[in-house]
């Protein structure tokens, strides 16, 4: 089933056209890879997923973006409920300068969550999705800081797990990392698309081909192509995405 549904997407910086008519498909419990250039326009395409883009002033957004059916730009868009389910992994981990669990316990807290208990048990919960527990279960009051780069970024996805989202949307998510935190990261997604639909912007093609069940290839603001990973690798529909995979250009 269709998770996502973009029809006609444009977005303005100002006067300046940064996304051209996209339209796309993503269906639930899937992984979709955004791939292309620097400046494609992969990054300010997945922030219109969950209206980031309502926080960079002289954004102009036309076309639709549905989620479930319900229209993400309909002004009665409640963008809390939104964004709690659209979650978003940011290039560097940004952990707050709090404790392990008080990172994880953030969310539901400011969602009303109050119970010792329960809240105990969805941090247990999340950081075990996140295939964090093992290594923080001992240090849980422990600043967030100390731990590593690629355990900040599962505690960041932890975070978000706790809120309970359904759609996980990461910018380039391992690119701060070293290759053993990148192939835990890679592990994690494979095991996250059971229960969510995950969008990846990743520059690296070999990653989009790892964990990706479908690619997008972006150029200059418009997508070029869409198609199942391997066939958008292998047999490439239009010859600017095989000019980009063979390395010819970006
Ligand atoms: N806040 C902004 N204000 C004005 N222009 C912007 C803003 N953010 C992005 N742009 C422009 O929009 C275009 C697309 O940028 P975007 O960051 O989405 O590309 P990208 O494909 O994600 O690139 P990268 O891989 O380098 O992150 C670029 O021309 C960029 O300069």
């Amino acid at each position: 089933m269709d998770k996502i549904v973009v029809k006609e997407l444009d977005l303005f910086y100002g006067e300046q056209q940064a996304l051209n008519s996209i339209s796309i498909a993503m269906k639930e419990r899937s992984v979709t890879a955004l791939i292309g250039p620097s400046g494609c326009g992969k990054s300010t395409f997945l922030r219109t997923l969950n209206r980031m883009q309502d926080l960079t002033p002289g954004v102009k957004i036309i076309g639709q973006v549905k989620i479930d059916g319900q229209d993400v730009y309909a002004a009665d868009t409640d963008v809390v409920l939104l964004r709690k389910k659209v979650g978003m992994v940011f290039q560097h981990p940004n952990p707050f300068p709090k404790s392990v669990f008080e990172n994880v316990a953030y969310g539901p807290r400011i969602h009303g969550e109050t119970d010792k208990k329960k809240l105990s048990e969805i941090v247990e919960t999340s950081l075990k999705d996140a295939a964090l527990w093992n290594e923080v279960k001992d240090r849980l009051h422990e600043s967030a800081l100390g731990l590593s780069g690629g355990q900040q970024q599962r505690l960041c996805i932890a975070r978000l797990l706790a809120v309970g989202p359904e759609i996980l949307l990461m910018d380039e998510p391992t690119s701060a990392l070293d290759p053993i935190s990148t192939m835990k990261i890679e592990e994690l997604i494979a095991e996250l698309k059971d229960k969510y639909t995950i969008i990846i912007v990743t520059h690296n093609m070999h990653q989009a081909s790892r964990v990706s069940d479908r690619t997008a290839f972006f150029l200059s603001g418009d997508l070029i192509e869409e198609d199942i990973t391997s066939v958008l690798f292998t047999r490439p529909a239009k010859k600017k995405t095989e000019d980009y995979i063979s390395g010819r250009f970006g």
